[in-house]
């Protein structure tokens, strides 16, 4: 499991060491470990390290000081190094170490020159040290540096082109170390070198995607650190948490799925989802719906049992509402009994409307978990507002530019947890757990993976429904409530892993579902 920190998180955990005086020694520490992958890239790429043009752009604070101590090793490994100083001053200690070194600093500010200079120089290089900004940051790059990036955007070459190599010293600058919001220009990372622990912002939309691949050099600080921001289940968490049948099971102590899903005009759905909540493993899974639906549940998956109930009618373990379950009013009436009654619930697609209503009258508790996409929670949060439950409705650019503020937003504002669907999907618990989970391959932005994500969802929610403590080889943090957001993101990680179980290829969704029970034979 990945447990990542907020930059003010780690900053805590740092003070009563700077107060020892130990921040020079933490610092090399950070240098050194930015160095041994700036050298490991540099040998990839050319075979060696001497003759390297190396630029470490570098900030004012300490990020900058990382920058150019770590600059002054590659230095000494015989790489020509250029510090770009983008403010009116540098890390004094980072600044003489890299000049004794053979360094040479290019103050970038003093006028259009220098910054015409600075920006051909990053262009020329073998490797970047990208050292403006760490966790000291207020906003996006601006100023010299944000020109500098801008200027090296506009060139960057085209795909297949030479572009230098990128590293990261700590986040990329212009990425929040707390949200991964990110304000401005980015120079995307080939690598990101991170220290003392992985920040939230490495792990969250938009700026794990300027991170490149997120390197940890440990500085000593674990046992200072509080409880993580957020969480990533990792394979091995998966394999170990994934809920199995014992010796002594049945198929009802492994938990019922009712699936409350299509309709006449949306009957796929309802076939994908219940294909794999039975794949997924569900002990037994029921199906309510209309006769024509029903019908070709059966011909798709004989081992679903369909029926035209109402919800109170049945015992199950977990519910699956909403997929295609559109202009159906028996659909609708069962969504509305669903969402009203205590047994936990994937609320998917068309009951997302019933969703934000019922909230508005009541929280739906942590058993209830929302799944939609970004537009569509842009929609639940529309609703929200109109209904008077939160105060502000975002449009669909402030989600995609914070997505983690508005899951969370939305959690608290349910009382359910939400599933934010996207090429990271974000767990926000309405307690304020946090997951994130980007497991998934490009290719599963796909009609019918939504159907499917829920499906297994289910399974995995029926799996734990009874058992508190389902989870509680995760840690404490997972026991309880917290179990519910566990099952969201460990379908939403074997959702991932199916989508690339055959390699990067296209993922129809009842190859999708095969492929989960491929992933599912992973050892515990
Ligand atoms: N603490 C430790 O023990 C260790 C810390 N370590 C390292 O220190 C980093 C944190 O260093 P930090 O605190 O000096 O902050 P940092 O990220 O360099 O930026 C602050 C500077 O940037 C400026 N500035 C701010 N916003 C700006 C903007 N939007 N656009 C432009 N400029 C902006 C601001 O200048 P000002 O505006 O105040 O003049 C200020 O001078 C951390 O990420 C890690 O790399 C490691 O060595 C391990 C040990
Ligand atoms: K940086």
């Amino acid at each position: 499991m990945i447990e990542a920190y907020t930059g003010a998180q780690v900053r805590a955990a740092e003070t009563p060491y700077l107060e020892r005086g130990q921040g020079p020694a933490l610092m090399r520490r950070a240098a050194h470990g930015l160095a041994l992958v700036a050298l490991e890239r540099l040998r990839d790429r050319r075979g060696r390290v001497a003759g390297a043009r190396v630029v470490v752009l570098a900030g004012t604070g300490n990020n900058g000081g990382d920058g150019l101590w770590a600059g002054a090793e590659l230095a000494r490994r015989g790489a020509a190094v250029l510090a770009v100083a983008v403010g009116d001053r540098l890390h004094p200690e980072g600044e003489a170490a890299l000049r004794a070194a053979g360094g040479r600093v290019l103050p970038a500010a003093d006028g259009a020159p220098a910054l015409r200079r600075a920006v051909e120089q990053v262009l020329d290089a073998d490797l970047v040290l990208d050292a403006v900004l760490g966790t000291g940051a207020r906003g996006g790059l601006r100023g010299t540096a944000a020109e500098i990036v801008r200027a090296v955007l506009d060139r960057w070459p085209a795909p297949g082109g030479r572009a230098p190599l990128v590293v990261a010293c700590d986040v990329p600058s212009g990425v929040s170390a707390d949200t991964g919001a990110a304000d401005g220009p980015v120079l995307p990372a080939d690598a990101t070198v991170t220290f003392g622990a992985t920040k939230a912002g490495h792990l969250l939309p938009p700026g794990d995607r300027l991170c490149g691949e997120v390197r940890t050099v440990p500085l000593g600080l674990e046992d200072a650190l509080p409880a993580p921001a957020l969480r990533r289940l990792e394979h091995d968490d998966v394999a170990a948490l994934w809920p199995r049948p014992g010796a002594g099971s049945h198929k009802y102590s492994r938990g019922v799925v009712g699936v409350v899903a299509g309709s006449a005009t949306y009957p796929g759905a309802a076939l994908m989802c219940t294909r794999a909540a039975v794949d997924a493993g569900a002990g037994m899974v029921r199906h309510l719906g209309d006769a024509g639906t029903r019908r070709l549940v059966c011909l798709t998956s004989p081992e679903v049992v369909a029926s035209e109930d109402h919800p109170a009618d049945l015992h199950v373990q977990a519910w699956v509402v909403g997929p295609g379950a559109v202009g159906d009013p028996a659909q609708e009436s069962r969504i509305d009994a669903v969402l009203a009654g205590p047994v936990p619930a994937v609320v998917d697609a068309g009951a997302l409307g019933a969703a934000a209503r019922a909230a508005a009258d009541g929280a739906l508790g942590p058993a209830k978990i929302l799944t939609p996409h970004a537009g569509e929670l842009v929609q639940v949060l529309a609703w929200l507002a109109a209904l008077g439950a939160t105060d502000e409705a975002p449009d669909r650019a402030a989600v995609e530019a914070d997505p983690a503020r508005w899951a969370r937003t939305a959690a608290e504002a349910t009382g359910a947890v939400v599933v934010l669907k996207g090429a990271t999907t974000l767990v926000a618990a309405p307690g304020g757990t946090l997951l994130s989970q980007a497991d998934g391959s490009p290719w599963l932005a796909t009609a019918g993976s939504g159907d499917t994500l829920a499906g297994v969802m289910g399974a995995v929610l029926a799996g734990c429904a009874e058992h508190p403590d389902a989870f509680a080889a995760a840690g404490e943090w997972a026991r309880g409530d917290a179990r519910f957001a566990v099952a969201a993101a460990l379908a939403v990680a074997v959702h991932g892993y199916a989508s690339r179980a055959d390699g990067l290829g296209p993922v129809p969704p009842t190859a999708l579902s095969a492929a989960v029970r491929s992933v599912l034979r992973l050892a515990p």
